[in-house]
């Protein structure tokens, strides 16, 4: 085990049940003009599972995440969420369909307190009309409450109470992230899909992290699909690893499969195809 993970006592992945497959991605291939990010890739993601995606710079991560939240729509190739194919989904239709994302960089409004951000997270679950809001009045007001509570819960959970009416651009890089692992929880999500959540961070905040995304793993059931350099946290929280390489997957396993895998060695060290 990791230093990183040494004192979170979270059970090891292979520890976890993992359930059905919720996320079948099939076939996908996805170009910019004469840049092909990926190639042909199929994978799955089970129910309660922690899949990451790995690979060297440029290898195509962000762009797979991508399609999966509607973002960027694949050439060829289907996408079928809880048995449904997903054709032409955009990022409204994947974040009402349950699935959440975090950004590589930050994306929270600097001057707006921690509360609020979280608060940005429940848009989507909002029912009462433009009117009845500006009014605060009503069912407006009863639903903002309870959609205030519900943020508070997940301050509770990220454990930053102490900081929930501070400017999120007052805060050091590592909240920063937890900030916005709380927005993207305030949604609920059945599908938690996290870009680098550990880029930047001390050997402490990578604890918290860890510790953080193990725990929504397990208290709330929430599958993570997680894009992550650190392979010692790869390695240590992940059920199974996808690797990509130039746009293509290399591998495909467990994380003790992917270790040993060849290809996964070489493209680590960069040798030739
Ligand atoms: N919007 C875009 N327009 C043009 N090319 C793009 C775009 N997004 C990604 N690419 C290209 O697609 C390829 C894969 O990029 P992607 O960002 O998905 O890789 P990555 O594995 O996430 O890399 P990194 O680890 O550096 O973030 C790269 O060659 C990149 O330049």
């Amino acid at each position: 085990m990791s230093a990183v993970l040494q004192e979170t006592g979270v059970p090891p992945a292979t520890a976890r049940r993992t359930g059905e497959v919720i996320l079948d991605l099939k076939k996908i291939s996805l170009s910019f003009g004469g840049v092909k990010a990926l190639t042909d890739i199929s994978f799955d993601v089970r129910e309660h599972e922690i899949r990451a995606i790995i690979g060297p710079n440029g290898a195509g991560k962000s762009s797979m995440l991508n399609v999966i939240n509607g973002v960027y729509h694949p050439q060829q190739g289907e996408i079928v969420y809880r048995g449904v194919p997903r054709r032409g989904m955009n990022t409204y239709d994947a974040a009402r369909s349950g699935i959440a994302r975090t950004f590589q960089n930050i994306a929270l409004f600097k001057g707006m307190t921690v509360l609020d951000n979280i608060m940005t997270g429940r848009n989507l679950k909002m029912k009462s009309n433009f009117l009845l809001q500006a009014l605060y009045w009503g069912p407006a007001q009863r639903e903002e409450m309870a959609h205030r509570r519900e943020v508070e819960k997940v301050i509770d959970f990220l454990e930053i109470q102490h900081i929930r009416k501070t400017p999120v651009g007052r805060l050091p890089y590592g909240l920063q992230k937890r900030v916005e692992l709380g927005r993207a929880l305030a949604a609920q999500p059945e599908i938690l899909l996290l870009d680098e959540p550990m880029a930047g961070m001390n050997v402490e905040e990578k604890q918290d992290m860890c510790r953080f995304i193990l725990d929504v793993n397990d208290q709330f059931g929430t599958t993570i699909v997680l894009i992550e350099h650190d392979m010692g946290v790869v390695m240590d929280i992940s059920d199974r690893v996808v690797v990509l390489d130039y746009g293509r997957k290399i591998a495909d396993g467990t994380p003790d499969e992917v270790r040993s895998s060849q290809d996964v060695i070489n493209a680590y060290l960069g040798v030739a195809h």
